[in-house]
């Protein structure tokens, strides 16, 4: 059911040349949704939406008695990026759009705590629960629950195939890694205090991860250089600096399939005792590189200590993104070629081509946290002694031409990096160490062509599984995942998780919203299906308008708690969603301010 990566770089390459052609509005693909201007004649005015957020799950029949059209649609708008606005007369009360998600995640807290990953309602009735993945009675490993779902009805809504992968990769995330920090120091490549990496160690010079890293060092100058540089620029950056991280993980891939012989044999064909020996090996390879590439030594510790500031084992939080970035790449997978015309009902769901035309978060992101590391570093009370951190060096006056400066080098780069970033690396290695595995685990063995001449590294890598990742999906999924993705809450307003409603990513904030969104965990009945005999449709995200909304006036709803007073409200925003709310109920409150002052 899922296709290779190589389609999926494909659509990405579409969506981002549909981008670039739509000079006004960045990041713009048309929606399929929502429909031409109704006239107010034709206008549908939803009954007054109850003071409960759960709605019953049928809605009346005469509701949607005409063919339902949504009233909004996307324009750019000056300083605020695209923003849905009403295309014709919203009456108060009315259900403006409804949405529904491609990736999800559950915070780990619930995965085994009666929520069903999929309706993140409480599991009505355990006896008829499924648990991901299924206990087998005799394997003497104790394998943890990773999903659970109401029942099989359930499992089939989310896809069987997806929440299976995902349950394999965070197994084996889960227990490679840990299982790795015990077994780092028998292996039998990367030497402790070796400054070489194990490309290196055979004598393969100069590696291409080489001449990577030695573009980035020409790129960068100091970190305050780097704060200076604009969008395309820094992007430019960004891309060689992950350009030279896949580079070298591809070596090092690479050198693991050779030395184990992989390009000769299919691993299908690995006898017995053969396969245990390479995965146990391949369980260490990442863990082995973060702590080189990334780790670095603890502050205040020596070179010799070998102490490394990484976690050897996953944080939980680390796995949530981890489940919901594999759904999202899952997803993509499989619904490259799909057929969205005609059906109203699929044209519903979301593909991975809405979520590329969510707002990419990178840029931004990286500025604002590195800015914010060098107001530390300048201030006096958080002195950080550590050379390494030293803005002011210049990159550049440091040289990679020595072999044995490979890992300082990447040192120097990372310190260039801000923390958040780290940890996004971190995470990346992860993902790709346990789909590499995966990907060995289930005879995919990167080879093109089996009996073909395998002495060309890019035949090893050019046909990847299908579960593979490089930083370029990664970076995808990630970035737009932050500060586009939605809380999902139960009744008490608990936490349970976290959903990315590509379709609805569109509503900009105002602290005095006219839209109120609603998280319908029963669902009601999409209009469109409705009209082809009604299903229960449930999780999604519903948008009601809260007041008489004129044609052209845009459509807000309001990102998070509105109580507190306008500066922390502003700085919230500024935190998490970069930037400064100028709605009218702002301005209005900075003049009463400004006139009780005076
Ligand atoms: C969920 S997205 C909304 C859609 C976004 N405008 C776009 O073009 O994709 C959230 C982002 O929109 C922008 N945004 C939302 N509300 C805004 C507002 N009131 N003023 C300025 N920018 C806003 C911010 O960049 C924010 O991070």
């Amino acid at each position: 059911m899922f296709i290779g990566i190589d389609s999926l770089s494909s659509l990405l390459a579409q969506t981002e040349q549909q981008q670039k052609q739509l000079p006004h509005a960045p990041n713009f693909i048309p929606c399929p949704l929502p429909s031409p201007p109704l006239s107010d004649k034709d206008s549908v005015v939803a009954s007054e939406p109850s003071s409960s957020d759960l709605l019953p799950s049928t809605p009346a029949p005469s509701l949607f008695s005409k063919p339902y059209q949504f009233p909004i649609q996307i324009v750019p708008l000056p300083n605020k990026g695209r923003s849905y606005v009403a295309t014709r007369r919203i009456q108060p009360g009315e259900l403006v759009f409804i949405a529904k998600p491609l990736g999800t995640t559950l915070c780990d807290q619930w995965l085994d705590c009666g929520i069903c990953y999929y309706c993140w309602r409480s599991i009505p009735d355990l006896s008829t629960s499924v648990r991901l993945p299924e206990r087998k009675q005799s394997s003497k490993q104790r394998i943890e629950t990773v999903m659970v779902f109401c029942n099989t009805t359930c499992l089939k809504s989310f896809q069987e195939p997806v929440a299976q992968r995902i349950c394999q990769v965070e197994q084996r995330i889960r227990r490679s890694w840990n299982y790795a920090s015990a077994t780092r120091q028998s292996l039998g490549y990367g030497r402790k205090k070796s400054k070489r990496s194990p490309v290196q160690e055979t004598g393969l010079e100069p590696t291409k991860s080489v001449q990577a890293i030695r573009e980035v060092v020409r790129l960068a100058g100091s970190r305050k250089r780097i704060l200076e540089l604009d969008d395309q620029r820094l992007d430019q950056f960004l891309t060689t600096f992950w350009t030279a991280l896949d580079t070298h993980l591809q070596e090092e891939e690479i050198l693991f399939l050779k030395t184990n012989q992989l390009t000769e044999a299919s691993s299908s064909r690995l006898d017995s005792t053969a396969k245990p020996r390479l995965l146990e090996r391949a369980q260490a390879l990442y863990p082995f590189l973060t702590k080189q590439l990334f780790g670095g030594p603890r502050t205040g510790s020596t070179d010799d200590d070998q102490e490394y500031e990484l976690a050897t084992v996953t944080s939980d939080d680390d796995c949530e993104m981890i489940r919901l970035i594999t759904e999202v790449l899952l997803r993509g997978q499989a619904d490259v070629g799909l057929d969205t015309t005609g059906d109203p009902s699929i044209e519903l769901q979301p593909t991975f081509a809405d979520y590329c035309a969510m707002q990419s978060n990178e840029l931004v992101l990286f500025r604002k946290e590195l800015a914010q590391q060098e107001d530390m570093l300048l201030d006096e009370s958080t002195k950080i002694q550590d050379q390494e951190v030293d803005a002011n060096i210049p990159l550049a006056e440091m040289s990679v031409s020595q072999e044995s400066d490979f890992y300082s080098t990447w040192g120097r780069v990372r310190s260039l990096i801000p923390d958040y970033l780290h940890n996004c690396l971190y995470v990346y290695l992860r993902i790709r160490d346990a789909y590499f595995l995966l990907s060995l685990e289930n005879n995919h063995t990167y080879l093109s062509d089996q009996g073909q001449d395998t002495t060309n590294d890019n035949d090893l890598i050019t046909q990847r599984s299908p579960l593979s990742i490089d930083h370029f999906h990664f970076r995808t999924i990630l970035f737009r995942e932050v500060a586009n993705s939605f809380g999902i809450r139960d009744e008490a307003d608990e936490l349970l998780g976290f959903a990315v409603f590509p379709r609805a990513c569109f509503f900009n904030h105002s602290c005095r919203s006219n839209i109120e969104k609603r998280l319908n965990r029963l669902g009601t009945c999409h209009p469109l299906q409705q009209q082809k005999g009604g299903m229960e449709a449930p999780r999604q995200m519903e948008y009601w308008s809260r007041q008489v909304i004129e044609e052209g006036e845009e459509c807000c709803i309001s990102y998070g708690d509105m109580t507190p007073g306008r500066a922390e409200r502003q700085e919230r925003l500024e935190e998490e969603y970069f930037f400064r709310c100028c709605c009218p109920r702002c301005v209005e409150e900075a003049n009463a301010e400004k006139s009780e002052s005076a």
